[in-house]
């Protein structure tokens, strides 16, 4: 199977944060911001593997900057590593000012999902292949992630974290 670069599953969505969308303070509900995300990291992930994903796990959100109504965000998704039959994503969302079109970062996320056949069996996919200084440091990464994840949710013991474990111990 043919690797592919982090750079063909790119996906962004730019849309506006509408009134029905925001909390009482009239920022972007996180639960918009969400699925905003969920949506953009599938289409990566149906990018990269081309088959049929499943969300299997929301490893990490910081809601570092609320997004006020009437902005324009934009959430980019892209595969950062992939392994046997899942990938990681990662999701930048960005609002932009309405009269400079500057851009600013005002949230990340970090998902996991899992290819699967027509009958939702996991299927093999491609090796992932970072290419900038950036994809590098977040497939180099993604390991530890994948171990952490599935140790909170109780699907390996502490002691088959080794990569995890190894972070934590190295002088
Ligand atoms: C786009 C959407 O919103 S889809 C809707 C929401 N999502 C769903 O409904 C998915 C429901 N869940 C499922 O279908 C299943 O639990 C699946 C397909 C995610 C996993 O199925 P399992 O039978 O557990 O498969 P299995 O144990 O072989 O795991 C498959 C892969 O997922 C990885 N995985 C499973 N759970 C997690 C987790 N919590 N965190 C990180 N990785 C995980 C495994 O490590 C494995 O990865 P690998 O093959 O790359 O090494």
């Amino acid at each position: 199977m043919k690797g592919k670069t982090a750079e063909e599953s790119k996906t962004t969505l730019t849309d506006m944060v509408l009134p029905g969308e925001t909390n009482p303070l009239n920022n972007l509900f996180g639960g918009e911001l969400l699925a905003r995300m969920d949506r953009a990291a599938a289409i990566a992930a149906r990018r990269h593997s081309a088959r049929i994903v499943v969300t299997a796990s929301v490893n990490h959100v910081a809601f570092n900057k609320a997004v006020p109504l009437d902005s324009v965000v934009t959430v980019e998704a892209k595969v950062s590593r992939a392994f046997n039959t899942s990938m990681e994503v990662f999701i930048d969302a960005w609002i932009e000012d309405r009269q400079s079109g500057d851009r600013t970062k005002a949230n990340e996320g970090i998902y996991t999902f899992v290819a699967v056949d027509e009958t939702g069996r996991p299927v093999k996919i491609p090796e992932l292949i970072p290419e900038t200084e950036l994809e590098k440091q977040r497939y180099d990464a993604a390991l530890r992630r994948k171990q952490l994840s599935l140790l909170l949710s109780g699907k390996i013991k502490p002691s088959d974290a080794t990569e995890l474990k190894a972070f934590f111990t190295e002088e």
